[in-house]
């Protein structure tokens, strides 16, 4: 690479959708704010056939992209986590398999980026991070909405320019449309063993999107109260609707998750004393929002923001940067803060009714 960026070695375990998509967008030429050199170096799957075929349409096509490498491809996530040319593994396997690809990869010495959700407890998060700070590796969960510009321009607006005064409510949904009962029973979305259901999919983006915006300290100040309802349709959860109760600043989080509905293109709304801010979707992956307040006349002012691809590269440029300077943790999502969204997870399926097996709650 002809620039004086850090360079990261990728090893992908799973061949998945999701590893497709952070794949795609590590090899796109650039990016806004690009701050890091990525190779995808190996790959493993549950087959040597599905990693040929992942590996011949998302990363043969733009080998130039990836400095030339033509990455090895596994029949299994072992060889990757022994590959000494990997720098860091990136987890694209379903929610329940997270903790045990974590566990294995870090007890090879390997830096981890894990997929969200972490895993399906709080309980399997800090056995993960407990293990990470033994073995002196790097992990993070790949919650990508957190890295995009625009959240650090809207926590700008709120909370050093008090663009809206202050800050009262936040409403956010993440809502897709698909039958839950129509899938196969191995589908991910519909497998309880596999964590199936709204809230660890999708719920979770409500969520970042209630503490990034209702938090002036985001995880450093009061941790709300919880008050959830779900709905389940054979077993899985469908609907989750809870409130993040903030007792200190008064402030309330409505947050919602449904896999009945497809959510409104506006899926979050924050108020505050002097306006409000409409977050235009999708709920993961947002390009703009508006500012109207309540004196002015008009529609608001609409902030846009540039992204090719999708914006995965914004939380793998985070991991680089880390890996360089030597940090073991991220500071825009720490393990502490992992640990804290999984336990806000436990609660609300403690109190709606959601339940995997193995739950102790
Ligand atoms: N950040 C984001 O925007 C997104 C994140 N995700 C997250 O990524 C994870 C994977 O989701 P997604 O890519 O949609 O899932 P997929 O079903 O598309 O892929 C999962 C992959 O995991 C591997 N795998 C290992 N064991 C199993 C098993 N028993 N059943 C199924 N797959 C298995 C397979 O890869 P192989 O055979 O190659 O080993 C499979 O292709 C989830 O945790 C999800 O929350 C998903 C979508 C978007
Ligand atoms: O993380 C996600 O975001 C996008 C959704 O389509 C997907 O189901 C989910 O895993």
């Amino acid at each position: 690479m002809a620039n004086d960026l850090p360079t990261v070695r990728w090893g992908i375990v799973a061949t998945g959708m999701i590893s497709s998509w952070f794949v795609e967008d590590l090899l796109l030429p650039t990016w806004p704010g690009k701050r890091a050199n990525h190779i995808i170096q190996s790959i493993g799957s549950s087959s040597l056939e599905k990693g040929q075929k992942f590996h011949e349409k998302y990363v043969l096509p733009h080998l130039a992209q990836n400095s030339g490498v033509d990455p090895k491809i596994y029949p299994d996530y072992a060889s990757v986590y022994n590959d000494p040319d990997v720098d860091v593994v990136y987890i694209g396997t379903p929610h329940s398999f997270h903790k045990q690809n974590c566990i294995d990869a870090i007890s090879a010495g390997k830096n981890v980026l894990c997929e969200k959700a972490f895993t399906l407890t709080q309980a399997d998060a800090k056995e993960v991070t407990k293990l990470a700070k033994e073995k002196g590796v790097f992990l993070m969960e790949a919650m990508w909405t957190r890295f995009y510009p625009l959240v650090k321009e809207l926590r700008r607006l709120l909370y050093e320019e008090k663009a809206i005064g202050r800050v009262w409510r936040t409403f956010a949904d993440f809502g897709l449309s698909y039958d839950v009962e129509s899938l196969p029973d191995n589908s991910r979305l519909k497998d309880l063993s596999m964590g199936a259901g709204t809230l660890l999919d999708i719920g979770i983006y409500s969520l970042t999107w209630g503490v990034l915006t209702l938090e002036e300290n985001v995880g450093k100040g009061e941790h709300p109260k919880i008050l959830a309802a779900q709905t389940l349709q054979s077993g899985v959860e469908t609907i989750s609707s809870w409130i993040l109760n903030y007792t200190d600043t008064g402030r309330h989080g409505i947050l919602t998750s449904t896999s009945n509905v497809r959510s409104a293109n506006n899926f979050a709304r924050i108020e505050g004393s002097k306006g409000v801010i409409s977050i235009h979707g999708p709920t993961s992956s947002p390009e703009s929002f508006t500012v109207k307040l309540h004196d002015e006349e008009g529609e608001g002012k609409l902030y846009t923001f540039d992204k090719p691809g999708r914006g995965f590269y914004w939380e793998a440029d985070a991991v680089a940067v880390d890996l360089k300077e030597g940090r073991k943790e991220n500071e825009t999502i720490n393990w502490a803060e992992t640990e804290r969204i999984m336990g806000i997870m436990d609660e609300i399926r403690r109190q709606g009714g959601a339940r995997f097996p193995g739950d102790t709650f």
